[in-house]
């Protein structure tokens, strides 16, 4: 085929030697693989891997997999732990918070930071070719456990918590190198390895700058980096939109699309073995629908599945990912072209800014005519291949208000509606959280399981709204998670990546890998409501 393989680099995606050694399930975890450093540079590791499979006939053992892999690779000498210099261990906010107890959870979690602080090993910069990772400048946060890299949308959220917690110079230093990895590849890589190549993440480069121009009025970012923003907003334009008929009239937005051969290197195993009773068109399209769910941030989920029958019903062999226009990419989007528009008024750039505004108008116009659906009183993702909206609960649909897409006078008219709407969905009936889906379908970003970042969208999407019930109800979603995030806290000590919704605290599971530990965002989103509800939140009914 025409495709590019998932990246340019043939030992970690698109070699012999990956096919092997991952289907072989050396590791318990296919993403441990692709994470090696190389010992040799890539043209010998690739010689002498054909070289074993000529004298193996083509059949290598486990065991001799295993010894090639032990030669050839190692796990340590990428990253190193790093002490940010802007970290303080007493920052501000936890001043307002009147409740004991999650002012202790408030210090614990701030504590976390150094925990999760990694740096680039110089290592890496000298002999680039050898490892998986990208070397980025600056010093980072990470998610945790098995993602030891940096990831785009996660990005968001850790920035969100480091504000907080007073480190404006790490946020920085963290939207700094995203803006390296867009000069490197022409745009925002799902995460800072070279196996994410071919993919990127929900488009929030442009939030990031405007929280961190929030906290620090810093005129000179803004300056020195607009032209980066531009550059991400046209890639995305350049290879995501689509346009497609909807009841007679032609319009045009985004959807995640991510074309590139064969299967996700970072999750080889896995996506092999469910393409084993397809065929090779099948196969084809079934990667392509993979990454581009990966590219959602949602992978996976059944908002990408499209049974025979259009629902979202079914298991991963349904992804058709390419053909629904997500409300959550088209609003981040709308929401960078607001972003840019007023940055560019900051700068003086009144012609600028006028070109983002107009196609912001054009961005917002159209999301209403496609997504929004008057009687139900919510957006719904859209399937433009059979033509209909996909009527089913995801925290995604309220993703409009959350980034401030939606003209003054609709959200007069349309906010209440949203309001009823989650109201009677049922996803706020949950104890622990809101689930991100109210499908169980044993993948991670459905049902019961909580995604903190999730949360956060609902909360401001409905503070966007502006009612005193809508605020009422911002407040309560926003108890709920910090109480069942507390909970977690003093039972397991640790945050997690996802909670279990129907259990307060609890793990949250599914999916293709196990728990993580750390965790970037969801300390993230914890420290932005403390930092918002702090002198209201309470711990427990008795602490009210
Ligand atoms: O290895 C499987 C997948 O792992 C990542 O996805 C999950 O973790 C990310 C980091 O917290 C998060 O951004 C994403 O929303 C999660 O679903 C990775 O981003 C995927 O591309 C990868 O296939």
């Amino acid at each position: 085929t025409d495709l590019p393989p998932s990246c340019s680099r043939p030992v970690y995606c698109d070699s012999n030697l990956l096919h092997h050694v991952q289907m072989a399930r050396i590791f318990n975890d296919s993403k441990t693989f692709v994470d090696l450093v190389m010992n040799y540079d890539e043209a010998k590791t690739l010689h002498d891997f054909d070289v074993l499979l000529n004298e193996t006939d083509q059949n290598p053992s486990k065991k001799q997999l295993e010894a090639f892999v032990d030669q050839y690779f190692s796990e340590e000498g990428e990253l190193e732990e790093w002490q940010p210099t802007d970290f303080c261990d007493n920052p501000e906010f936890l001043k307002l918070i009147r409740d004991k107890d999650l002012r202790k959870f408030g210090k614990g979690i701030n504590d976390i930071w150094p925990l999760l602080a990694r740096k680039v090993k110089p290592a890496v910069r000298e002999k680039p070719e050898q490892f998986s990772l990208v070397p980025v400048t600056h010093g980072f946060i990470i998610p945790g456990g098995r993602f030891k890299e940096i990831y785009y949308w996660d990005t968001y959220w850790i920035i969100e918590g480091l504000l907080v917690s007073g480190m404006e110079d790490t946020a920085k230093g963290m939207i700094e190198n995203l803006i390296e990895l867009l000069v490197k590849f022409g745009h925002i890589p799902n995460g800072s390895r070279w196996y994410y190549q071919e993919r990127s993440q929900p488009p929030m480069l442009t939030d990031m700058v405007a929280l961190y121009y929030k906290y620090t009025q810093d005129l000179e970012f803004l300056k020195a980096n607009i032209a980066s923003l531009e550059n991400e907003i046209s890639y995305w334009l350049d290879t995501q939109a689509v346009s497609f008929d909807k009841d007679g009239e032609y319009y045009t937005l985004l959807r995640y699309y991510s074309p590139s051969a064969g299967p996700r290197p970072e999750s080889y195993f896995e996506d092999y073995n469910v393409t084993i009773a397809m065929s090779e068109e099948e196969r084809l399209d079934f990667y392509i629908d993979t990454k581009s769910a990966a590219e959602s941030g949602w992978d996976f989920s059944s908002r990408w599945f499209v049974a025979a029958d259009g629902s979202n019903s079914g298991d991963l062999t349904d992804l058709h990912t390419r053909y629904i226009i997500p409300v959550d990419l088209n609003a981040i989007f709308a929401g960078a072209l607001k972003n840019v528009a007023h940055f560019h008024r900051l700068l003086n750039n009144g012609r600028k800014a006028a070109q983002y505004e107009v196609l912001l108008k054009q961005w917002m116009d159209t999301i209403q005519k496609v997504l929004w659906d008057d009687k139900d009183g919510i957006w719904y993702d859209y399937d433009f291949r059979d033509n209909r909206h996909r009527k089913y609960f995801y925290t995604s649909n309220v993703a409009p208000l959350w980034q401030g897409v939606v003209a003054l006078d609709l959200v007069k008219t349309q906010g209440p509606k949203v309001v009823n709407y989650l109201k009677n969905s049922g996803g706020l009936d949950f104890p622990g959280g809101v689930p991100t889906s109210l499908k169980n379908t044993g993948e991670q970003w459905d049902c019961p399981n909580m995604w903190p970042p999730e949360v956060s969208i609902v909360v401001k999407a409905l503070e966007h709204v502006g009612t005193k019930e809508a605020s009422e109800l911002a407040f309560d979603v926003a108890q709920t998670f910090v109480r069942a995030c507390h909970s977690g806290f003093l039972q397991y000590k640790q945050m997690f990546e996802k909670y279990d919704a129907e259990t307060p605290g609890e793990l949250g599971g599914g999916g293709e890998y196990n728990m993580q530990y750390g965790f970037g965002w969801s300390n993230g989103v914890v420290l932005e409501m403390l930092n918002k509800y702090g002198s209201v939140l309470t711990a427990n009914d008795s602490s009210d």
